[in-house]
């Protein structure tokens, strides 16, 4: 599912009313319509009664909020719209729609300085939902004087909020905050998700994800050559092709994972298995030679081999040419997981990643001996993927942990166009850029996986995927998708607090199998994902 800025919706909106023919009122009444229908699944059919606030700015925003008052109004709710606006001051479509309802007998307060706050507290004291219609994608900035104490007035009341579109306050481009900000128990957002609602603390404000069609052409939408995605399960299937019953392991890849350092084994067992879980034919697992009955006790599919290794337990040069034997049998290396950042073994990592032809996923200290010398980045021709997590992305591109979680989206697009990588950018809401200018966001996932080897996992699983013939970025995103969603299972079923990243690879198999299944369900990240 294409993901919007403001910027890209404005347009489509213009060009369905210009281009299309669609007047923009149909729009707007569609969009009302859509968030009533909302309301009314909400109240489990029937609105007669409900007592429903709803606050509207004097922008389209507004405009679909009267639209809301107008019909639940009709359908017998008790409505009252206060309106953070003089009502001569709406123009145009929220004009008529402020028009038709007060001619249907609709009320109407005003906010317009501090005193007329204190019936809106009041009311809300006996609402049964409030409806944000004050700011959407037109919105920037921060919500400053009455209109941040009326959202700082609504959040406060504890009723059950709907959003329009977007939780007012919220930047529909980055999904930051910089004033007050609406916080949903669910957004009803039209014709596709905008950035900000998919993107955190945005999507957390936002609650539940509503996305309803208002009646803009797909093919409108299909021609604008939108680059950005959230993954969804429907985008997962379709990649994952079944698998032909004459098949045996030589179809599915061979997966090298080079990694370990003394004390470090179990990183590169979670990545091995992890290849394996996500359905590699087979899978090399190379470590230190003091590490490698350790690692073959550990892991009882995954083939091993012992490296040259140095005093203290890393991998010395003499590995290099052991390492590119191996690769001439493997589809994929992943590299990285419990390498340490031994002088010696960063520089044979350098040396090595050039020498290597087939595609390779760099993780953990492989990232951290290229942002040593970013050569092998700017000049390789190279088929790779890159998982940094926050701090690690900051390495690469000499900047801060906090400015890379700034500008996600940013940093990861342009680092991956820069390098001509994918590059999978951990964290809350993962990012994957891939070196097309192409981007997915991935709604998977919750905070226990923030815990010792998950990222090694997703190594695995990324590498496994690739060596099954899928295109680089998508195994990447896929990878994301279906580590996150086996974290949401075990979180489901054991809880958060204990996850550990070898649960991870418990749960695997289920989300393969639920997306084999050919479920029709679509959620868009808020909990179970399948
Ligand atoms: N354009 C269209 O065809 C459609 C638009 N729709 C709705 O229209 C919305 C966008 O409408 P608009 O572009 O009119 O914009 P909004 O209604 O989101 O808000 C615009 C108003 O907010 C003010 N504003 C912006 N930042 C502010 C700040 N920091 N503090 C105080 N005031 C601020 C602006 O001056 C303007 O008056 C969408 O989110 C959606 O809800 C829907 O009706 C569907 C069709
Ligand atoms: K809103």
């Amino acid at each position: 599912m294409y993901v919007v800025t403001a910027a890209e919706m404005a347009e489509i909106d213009r060009m369905a009313s210009r281009d299309y023919f669609v007047p923009s009122i149909v729009l707007m009444e569609n969009a009302g319509l859509r968030v009533t229908e909302s309301i009314r699944r909400y109240f489990g059919g029937r609105v007669a009664g409900k007592r429903v606030l709803i606050f509207a700015g004097k922008g389209n925003n507004g405009g679909d909020g009267l639209v809301v008052a107008r019909h639940l109004h009709n359908e017998g709710a008790e409505v009252k719209v206060f309106l953070l606006a003089r009502p001569e001051d709406l123009r145009g479509d929220p004009r008529t729609n402020l028009e038709i309802y007060q001619k249907m007998g609709g009320k109407i307060f005003p906010i317009l300085e501090q005193s007329h706050l204190q019936r809106a507290d009041i009311s809300l004291l006996y609402a049964d939902l409030v409806v944000d219609a004050i700011f959407g994608t037109g919105f920037k900035g921060a919500a400053l004087g009455l209109t941040g104490e009326v959202i700082k007035l609504i959040n406060n009341a504890g009723k059950p909020i709907v959003a329009v579109d977007l939780p007012s306050g919220l930047d529909a481009d980055t999904g930051q905050v910089h004033g007050p900000c609406i916080k949903a128990t669910w957004t009803v957002t039209f014709a596709l998700p905008k950035r900000g609602l998919v993107l955190e603390p945005g999507a957390t404000l936002a609650g539940e994800l509503e996305v309803v069609d208002i009646g803009i052409p797909r093919r409108l939408i299909e021609s604008r050559n939108l680059r950005l995605r959230l993954l969804t399960p429907a985008w997962c299937r379709e990649q994952l092709k079944p698998r032909d019953p004459s098949s045996h392991k030589g179809n599915f890849g061979h997966v090298l994972v080079v990694g370990g350092s003394q004390g470090m084994v179990g990183a590169v067992a979670l990545a091995a298995l992890g290849a394996l879980r996500a359905g590699a034919g087979l899978v090399t697992a190379a470590v230190p030679r003091s590490l490698q009955d350790v690692l073959a006790a550990k892991t009882t599919e995954v083939m091993t081999r012992g490296l040259p290794e140095m005093p203290g337990g890393v991998l010395s040069r003499e590995a290099l040419p052991y390492i590119l034997e191996l690769l001439e049998k493997c589809t994929v290396l992943a590299i990285g997981p419990g390498l340490s950042r031994d002088k010696t073994t960063v520089s044979l990592v350098l040396e090595l990643l050039p020498q290597v032809r087939c595609p390779v996923v760099i993780d953990a200290d492989a990232l951290n001996a290229l942002a040593e010398d970013r050569k092998y980045l700017r000049e390789a021709e190279k088929e790779a993927v890159l998982t940094p997590h926050p701090g690690e992305m900051a390495r690469l591109i000499e900047t801060t942990t906090a400015q890379v979680q700034a500008d996600r989206l940013g940093v990861a697009t342009r680092a991956a166009q820069d390098w001509r990588v994918t590059v999978v950018l951990k964290g809350a809401r993962t990012i994957i850029a891939s070196p097309s200018g192409e981007a997915f966001i991935n709604p998977t996932g919750n905070p226990g996986m923030a815990t010792a080897g998950s990222g090694d996992v997703l190594t695995g699983v990324v590498a496994g995927l690739i060596a099954q013939g899928l295109p680089v970025p998508v195994a990447a995103a896929l990878g994301a998708y279906i580590h996150g969603a086996a974290g949401d299972y075990a979180a489901r079923t054991q809880g958060q607090q204990g996850l550990v990243a070898g649960d991870l690879l418990n749960y695997l198999p289920r989300v393969f199998r639920k997306l084999e299944a050919r479920t029709e369900k679509t959620c868009l990240g808020k909990g179970l994902p399948l």
